[in-house]
């Protein structure tokens, strides 16, 4: 297959983090003889020193004649620690995932059997962990208008939803449910907030097309304490775009890193990929930072094209590397391995299994294919 992907390595450890989803992406194009074509553009506080602008034009026409976005991380904390910033880097993939109309963002939250032991949560409540995060991207708070007041004094973020908004991404999850457990949980404040009383609406009445999927209603306050109570009663979340950030950082505790949990974001026309963690610019040009968070999207971006076979050999590797314990500090403290020798171990380590008839495929962690 030829594929046309746009490289968006951004800020902190993001080139870091992306290079080696890039070297997993050169080997399975030699495995399974695929053609991929990469071309990289700046983004993030990377594009605001060289440009002014967070998202050049250059790097949005990219992205929309690309096949598929392969993104690092954005974010600076010389940003972060000045909350009078006129420009962000944050609205650089904010007005991305707009341009590009990535309404869904979705969030596999799996347990590595390797990893059980990682988690600071006890062994027996997270075995087994497998949900899914429809997180909506294009809507809410995020997008709402802002407004300060000319003191300075009042601020305000306007959360809004519409029920296209709402109906197109819940239409993915109900249809995610269905061909999983058949069961979908729809998080969110209706308690207090009318934007989440539409949800509701909305969510019940297309749940009337899906009768197969038991549909169930969680505010998101007690979902915070459920995910890591009790994570196995969940199969699809789905969930609004502000509370979707929040409880995805919050699963990836499960697993025992925020530097393995992946996401793919999908609209219409295009397609993003990223992991879920962000720039950690502590750890910049240190060779510390986890790439398999950003190797698992890359896998995810291999199934959108139904690729499964390929994605199924870059899941194998990873769990190899884990197994072989050949990962970064944030899964072993005392670990010699850096960012690029995982990313080395697991880019050679992709076969194709067909060729292999010495793999042993027992006990692979995140062997089942996700999502889309
Ligand atoms: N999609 C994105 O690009 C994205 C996502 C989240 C945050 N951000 C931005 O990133 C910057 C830093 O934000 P933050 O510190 O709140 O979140 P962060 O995700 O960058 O880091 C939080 C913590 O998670 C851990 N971590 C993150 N990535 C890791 C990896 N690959 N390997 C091992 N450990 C990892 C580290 O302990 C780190 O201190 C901010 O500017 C923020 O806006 C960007
Ligand atoms: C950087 C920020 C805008 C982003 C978000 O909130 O969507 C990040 O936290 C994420 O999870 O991708
Ligand atoms: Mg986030």
């Amino acid at each position: 297959m030829n594929l046309k992907i746009a490289l968006l390595p951004g800020d902190g450890i993001g080139p870091e983090v992306l290079n080696q989803a890039v070297k997993c992406l050169h080997a399975v194009e030699e495995t399974f003889n695929h053609h991929f074509t990469f071309k990289e553009a700046l983004v993030g506080a990377t594009a605001i020193d060289r440009t002014g602008n967070p998202l050049p034009n250059q790097t949005l026409n990219l992205c929309q004649e690309a096949d598929a976005v392969l993104f690092g991380a954005i974010g600076d904390p010389k940003y972060d620690n000045d909350p009078s910033a006129k420009v962000r880097p944050e609205q650089g993939l904010l007005k991305l995932r707009k341009e590009l109309g990535l309404f869904a963002n979705i969030r596999p939250v799996q347990v590595f059997p390797t990893l059980l032991d990682n988690s600071p949560l006890k062994k027996d409540i997270i075995a087994g962990t497998d949900f899914v995060i429809y997180r909506e991207l294009t809507g809410g708070i995020y997008f709402g208008e802002k407004k300060l007041n000319e003191e300075g004094t009042i601020a305000s973020d306007l959360c809004e939803y519409s029920e296209k908004e709402i109906s197109r991404i819940a239409h993915l999850a109900f249809k995610a449910a269905k061909n999983r457990s058949g069961k979908l949980t729809l998080v969110d404040k209706a308690n207090v907030l009318e934007s989440s009383r539409l949800w509701r609406r909305v969510v019940s009445k297309i749940a009337e097309s899906y009768p197969e999927v038991t549909l169930d209603f969680l505010f998101v306050d007690n979902a915070a304490m459920q995910i890591i109570l009790n994570p196995s009663q969940f199969d699809i979340i789905l969930t609004e775009n502000m509370f979707g950030d929040i409880i995805s950082d919050e699963g990836s505790v499960i697993g025992g890193s925020i530097g393995l949990l992946a996401s793919a974001s999908v609209g219409e026309q295009n397609a993003l990929f990223e992991p879920i963690h962000g720039s950690y610019p502590q750890a910049k040009g240190k060779d510390i930072a986890n790439p398999i968070a950003s190797i698992l999207s890359a896998a995810m971006l291999l199934e959108h094209f139904g690729l499964f076979e390929e994605a199924m050999s870059v899941r194998e590797a990873v769990d190899k590397s884990l197994k072989k314990g050949i990962v970064t500090p944030d899964l072993a403290k005392k670990s010699q391995y850096g960012t690029n020798q995982v990313g080395d171990f697991i880019a050679d380590n992709i076969v194709d299994e067909d060729d292999d008839l010495n793999m042993n495929d027992e006990n692979i962690g995140l062997g089942k294919s996700t999502i889309i």
